[in-house]
């Protein structure tokens, strides 16, 4: 700072600033020239020192005083009348940056103090909810917490401590997202952008969600259903208050009442589908007590039903439509170990070709479309019984390998499910094909059919066994008058006559439906038989023929063997494995102990043949 007398050109004093600045003693600098301090700018100090008097305050930028160096220093020059006395003037000589400087900092004070201001506005505002709404904070169960627009946490209620395990003093003034809401409950990290709170500040929108975690101050996390409601001041968003409730029993509750009602829904399925089959076991029964019958071919079947029903040997049954194959399988189902459980029927030929699989091994919810629900296959049904696979001709062939699958390993998976799982199934199955001759023509795989024909038995057409006619005509017509309620009509001789004459190509299941309609048009104890016109002749008596095949046929050579071979393991298997002895396999087989020795080891049956192991 210099003291200037302009009038007479001095420089009355200066101040250890301006000695420093100038290089000059102080006292050189008093009384000296002022113009000697700007050579050859008396013009602009003339103007500069007029203006000052003229306006009270000038400053100017166009003057540089020469320092004792012999530079001319660049600064701001200032001046205004000293007050009283002579005209002096007060100079102030400033470095320019310096000056800018400071004019920048005022600024951003400046603006720094109005920022404060707005951001005191909010936190009053946050108060304000606080303390506006202390009780109902206090009291509430939910937590509630409220977040500024920076994230940051201004306050938070006791319920909210408690669940989340941290003092309110430890969040207030921290971001909240990174202290509670930093992960997804996947363990993945969860970015403040993807949070639909901090969405709230930028759209507005109120947000609730439920199908998220918060963390605890220990690290474990809790499941969490919030509300996040933005918090508005003048149309500003200022930030959120979010009101959340811990879920986790809600979520327990949901899972065992969700786990419960599958359990209940499968064994609900379970029960009606055994229901059905019971209904139709029970009305089988209704229809029929048994096979009749006192054919030889009749006595053989029974013979070899009470040789295998002792047994999980799978039998294969064969014959015509309506030749009674149902009615054996029954009967060996009903003489064995697993009559206490169901005996599950499926009819190959009635499933449509995308079901097979769903229909035999179930499926899991949701493994294709329309499987609504979970879903028991009949194996899984029929586990503990017998699964009665008729017209097995009729599965396609890329499922016959399936099939096998589980005959051999005796487990399985349901559609869409990977866990195995075990059964114990005895399979009966039953064809009108002639499964050598799909065999040979590659419609029927070969190992799944050796696997099914361990013990053929082989249903007879009613026209080889006429004098079978008789007897079951007699059953039926006493069956279904005690159905009709209505006296039972007598069977003459002569309908007996008309009835062995008849050829019966539909069999057991057309002399039952003659018999009803005979039974329903019967007058005055009079059955009225109305058989198809022209009473077709019956074929010669095939009863009399050697044991034929299913085509009719006489039976092989190789067929017959495999038909001795098939008896005489079932006859083992029952017996343990016995053959002499009362209650051994000979006697069961009327052979002599000796003979069936011999024949075991002809056909090479061997103590651990599969087929001798009761599964
Ligand atoms: N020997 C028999 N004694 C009494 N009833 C019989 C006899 N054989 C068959 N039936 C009766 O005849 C009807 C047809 O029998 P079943 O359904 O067992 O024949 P199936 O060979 O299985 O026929 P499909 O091949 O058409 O399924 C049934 O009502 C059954 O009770």
């Amino acid at each position: 700072m210099l003291v200037l007398a302009p009038e007479e050109d001095r420089i009355a004093d200066a101040n250890p600033a301006a000695v420093r600045l100038l290089g000059h003693p102080r006292q050189t600098l008093r009384g000296a020239r002022a113009s000697a301090l700007y050579p050859g700018q008396l013009a602009a100090l003339t103007v500069f020192t007029q203006a000052v008097l003229a306006k009270g305050h000038w400053w100017t930028r166009a003057l540089a005083p020469r320092d004792a160096a012999g530079r001319d220093l660049r600064v701001e020059t200032a001046a205004f009348p000293l007050p009283g006395g002579p005209t002096l003037l007060l100079v102030t000589l400033a470095d320019p940056d310096t000056v800018h400087r400071r004019q920048v900092d005022g600024e951003a004070e400046a603006y720094m103090r109005a920022g404060l201001s707005e951001w005191q506005r909010m936190e009053r505002i946050f108060r304000d909810i606080e303390h506006g709404n202390q009780l109902i904070l206090r009291a509430a169960g939910e937590g509630i917490y409220g977040v500024n627009a920076e994230g940051v946490t201004t306050f938070v209620n006791p319920a909210a401590e408690r669940m989340l395990g941290w003092a309110a003093a430890d969040l207030v003034g921290k971001d909240m997202h990174a202290a509670v809401h930093h992960t997804h409950p996947d363990g993945s990290t969860y970015p403040h952008r993807d949070c639909p709170i901090y969405a709230a500040f930028r759209d507005g929108a109120v947000r609730q969600v439920d199908h998220e975690v918060f963390w605890r101050a220990d690290g474990t996390s809790f499941p969490v259903e919030y509300t996040s409601t933005p918090i508005r001041d003048r149309g500003r968003l200022l930030g959120a208050v979010i009101v959340f409730r811990d879920v986790s029993q809600r979520r327990e509750d949901e899972r065992r009442l969700k786990s419960a009602l599958a359990e209940v829904d499968t064994l609900r399925q379970r029960l009606e589908l055994e229901n059905a089959y019971l209904k139709e076991e029970i009305r089988a029964e209704r229809h029929h007590q048994g096979i009749i019958g006192r054919s030889p071919a009749i006595a053989a079947t029974l013979r070899q039903i009470e040789l295998v029903a002792g047994t999980d040997a799978t039998v294969l049954i064969t014959g015509e439509s309506g030749t009674g194959k149902e009615l054996i399988a029954r009967a060996i189902h009903e003489a064995s170990r697993r009559s206490a459980r169901p005996m599950i029927r499926v009819n190959c030929a009635a499933i449509p070709r995308d079901l097979f699989e769903s229909e035999f091994f179930g499926h899991a919810k949701g493994s294709f479309t329309g499987a609504l629900r979970d879903r028991v296959g009949r194996f899984e049904l029929a586990d503990g019984g017998t699964l009665f696979l008729d017209e097995v001709g009729e599965i396609p062939l890329d499922l016959q390998g399936k099939l096998l699958r589980v005959l051999q390993e005796r487990s399985f998976e349901r559609v869409g499910e990977a866990r195995t799982r075990a059964v114990d199934v005895r399979v009966v199955a039953a064809t009108n094909r002639d499964l050598r001759a799909e065999v040979a023509s590659g419609r029927f795989r070969d190992d799944l059919y050796f696997r099914l024909n361990v013990f053929p038995i082989q249903a007879r057409p009613l026209r080889e066994r006429p004098e079978d006619i008789p007897p079951i005509a007699q059953h039926l017509l006493t069956a279904a008058a005690r159905r009709l309620n209505i006296p039972e009509p007598r069977l003459s001789e002569g309908d007996v006559r008309r009835l062995c004459r008849y050829a019966w190509p539909g069999n057991v299941r057309e002399l039952e439906n003659v018999i009803e309609r005979a039974a329903i048009l019967s007058a005055r104890g009079r059955l009225r038989l109305d058989l198809p016109d022209g009473e077709p002749a019956r074929t010669p008596d095939p009863v009399r023929l050697p044991v034929a095949a299913p085509d009719g046929r006489p039976a092989t050579e190789a067929e017959r063997r495999a038909r001795d071979r098939a008896e005489i393991v079932a006859a083992l298997a029952l017996t343990g494995g016995r053959i002499s002895g009362p209650g051994g396999a000979a006697a069961l087989l009327g052979l002599r102990p000796t003979t069936l020795a011999s024949r075991i080891k002809a056909h090479g049956i061997s103590r651990d043949d599969g087929d001798l192991r009761r599964s």
